[in-house]
């Protein structure tokens, strides 16, 4: 290889927030078993923002657990910030989780009792962290919530429960922020202002996300979205900033062919 591939490739790995090699999840065991995922190789350079779509049942999901080792695959490897998970313990797991990951989904997930700062603040008391007042103050401005650190997630609409959701997945700084469908319980106009939030944290603070959607909408505010298919990475797609309507489009026609069995042109298989 010339030297210069070799140093490509070098800079690339580094860069990877998330990599899953030959990544296959089967569930149970003989004729009943069920492939999840049929061997995925895929990397999520850090400082970007991925979409992963596809049908339901596609494997979605199984991505996002095994990529945020919550779920353990059958086979190959995923490595989280240059970290195998692989021969990590249940309990290193835990901390690399508590740690380098953050998470957030479709039903935001607060503690009802806490207010909007302590539920910010829990990861870093779970990880006996710290609290550093003005950080906490930081998280909640960035998200647009300054004036509502005291008020509990029942005082809160969905959207600013999903910010407060976002802003607590980031308080530990992670490699990488997973979000599985994080508009699925917002409205239209509600749903444009979280992901303009994410956009937002990748562009200004090169957060790296990565966030399952079915709604083209969604996906075309991400770089790029990885299309899934009967557990395969089938197909992906740089995604344009000039024109999120048309790309919104393109993604919903890919997902309308997908969803009908249409054979895969221009993949990556
Ligand atoms: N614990 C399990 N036991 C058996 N099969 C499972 C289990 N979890 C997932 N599956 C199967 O694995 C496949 C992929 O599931 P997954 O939830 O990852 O899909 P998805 O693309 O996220 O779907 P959706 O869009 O409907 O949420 C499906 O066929 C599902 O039924």
């Amino acid at each position: 290889m010339p030297r210069t591939d070799w140093l490509v490739g070098m800079i690339d790995v580094r860069d990877h927030a998330v990599r899953l090699t030959g990544v296959r999840r089967v569930h149970g065991s003989g004729p009943g078993a069920v492939t999840a995922l049929a061997g995925v190789t895929v990397a999520f350079v850090s400082g970007t923002f991925t979409a992963v779509m596809g049908p339901s049942g596609s494997g979605k999901s199984t991505l996002l657990h095994c990529a945020a080792g919550l779920d353990r695959p059958t086979s190959g490897t995923v490595a989280v910030g240059g970290t195998d998970l692989g021969p990590l313990s249940e309990k290193a797991r835990t901390v690399l989780r508590r740690e380098r990951i953050g998470f957030v989904f479709q039903e935001f997930n607060l503690m009802p009792a806490l207010t909007a700062r302590q539920n910010i603040e829990l990861p870093l008391r779970l990880g006996r962290r710290r609290i550093d007042d003005g950080e906490i103050r930081a998280a909640l401005a960035a998200v647009g919530l300054a004036d509502r650190a005291d008020h509990r997630p029942s005082e809160l609409s969905g959207g600013q429960q999903q910010r407060v959701a976002i802003a607590r997945a980031l308080v530990t700084r992670p490699a990488v922020l997973f979000a599985d469908e994080p508009t699925g319980a917002l409205d239209t106009r509600t749903s444009r202002a979280v992901l303009g939030l994410l956009r937002e944290i990748v562009d200004r603070h090169r957060q790296t996300v990565v966030m399952v959607t079915h709604d083209p909408v969604a996906a075309a505010h991400a770089d790029r979205v990885i299309f899934l298919a009967d557990g395969e990475l089938v197909e992906e797609r740089a995604v344009g900033h000039g024109h999120r309507d048309q790309e919104a489009a393109a993604i919903a026609a890919r997902m309308a062919g997908l969803e009908s069995g249409a054979t895969i042109a221009g993949g990556v298989r």
